[in-house]
This record gives structure tokens, C-alpha cells and sequence, in this order.
């Protein structure tokens, strides 16, 4: 069941809307406790958000590395530390053509909050069917 909007996020929302041009029905937060708190390698590729998501990611808190790698070449990496109050956007084909995580780490590392705003579509767009044998 979504939740209405807690006023501090709206507010959010609505700036990032206005600067951005797009539109976002839904946020994700995520809470870092410390080093040993960490999201694996992963798309944000689910059918509903469409073929070509904006993601708007901002993080609060402890400063933490996030990296990405090509799903067809892994060997192809960029790392970036994202700083507190940073906003990450990831648009386009990022999320078809690479896979993004944030590790695990053993320095010592304060909690971290990240918000992922996305939008995400009622009816989503499924791949059309394979062509039925004749
Ligand atoms: O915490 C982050 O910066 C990444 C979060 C993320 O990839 C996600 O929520 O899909
Ligand atoms: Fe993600």
C-alpha cells in the first residue's frame, strides 16, 4: 500500500521535480547503519519503471563509495564517493547498460540515509511476446 507523502519529502520531491523537468511518484530510502550496512550489485531495471528511468538518488549522513561496472564488460568500473547532500541522477540506458553497488567497508563510517526518487509507472510496458510459430 503506498503511504501519503510525509511533508519534509513532498518538499523534496517538488524541488527535484522543478529542477529536474520529471516527474517522481516514489522514493526508496535506504538506511546505511555503518560499514557493515551495503547494497550488492544490482539494476534499478524493474519492468514498472520503465524502459528508461531517472533516478534521482541523494544521500545524507556518512559519506560513502559507490561503484559501477558494465553488465557486458565487469572489468569496466567507475567508483565515486557521494558526499552528503550530493544527488546522483542516473538516466537513459544506465540502467540496461550497467550495474551499480555500494560496498561493504571496514572503516570506521558514521550512518548514511539515501533517497532514490523514481517514478513508476501503473501499467507497465511488458516486452512484446516472442512471435508464435506459424
Ligand atoms: O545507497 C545508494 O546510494 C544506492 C541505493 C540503490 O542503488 C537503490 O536503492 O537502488
Ligand atoms: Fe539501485
Amino acid at each position: 500500500m503506498p503511504h501519503p507523502w510525509p511533508a519534509e519529502l513532498a518538499a523534496l520531491r517538488r524541488r527535484l521535480q522543478d529542477e529536474l523537468g520529471a516527474r517522481f511518484n516514489s522514493v526508496l530510502a535506504n538506511l546505511y547503519r555503518d560499514g557493515r550496512d551495503a547494497m550488492g550489485w544490482h539494476s534499478d531495471d524493474e519492468l514498472e519503471l520503465g524502459p528508461q528511468p531517472l533516478i534521482a538518488s541523494l544521500s545524507l549522513g556518512a559519506p560513502r563509495r559507490f561503484v559501477l561496472r558494465r553488465r557486458d564488460d565487469p572489468a569496466r568500473k567507475l567508483a565515486l564517493q557521494l558526499e552528503p547532500g550530493s544527488l546522483l541522477l542516473m538516466g537513459g540506458s544506465t540502467q540496461r547498460h550497467w550495474k551499480h553497488a555500494l560496498p561493504r567497508t571496514a572503516r570506521p563510517v558514521g550512518a548514511r540515509i539515501n533517497l532514490t526518487f523514481r517514478q513508476v509507472q501503473p501499467h507497465p510496458r511488458r516486452p512484446p511476446p516472442a512471435a508464435a510459430a506459424p
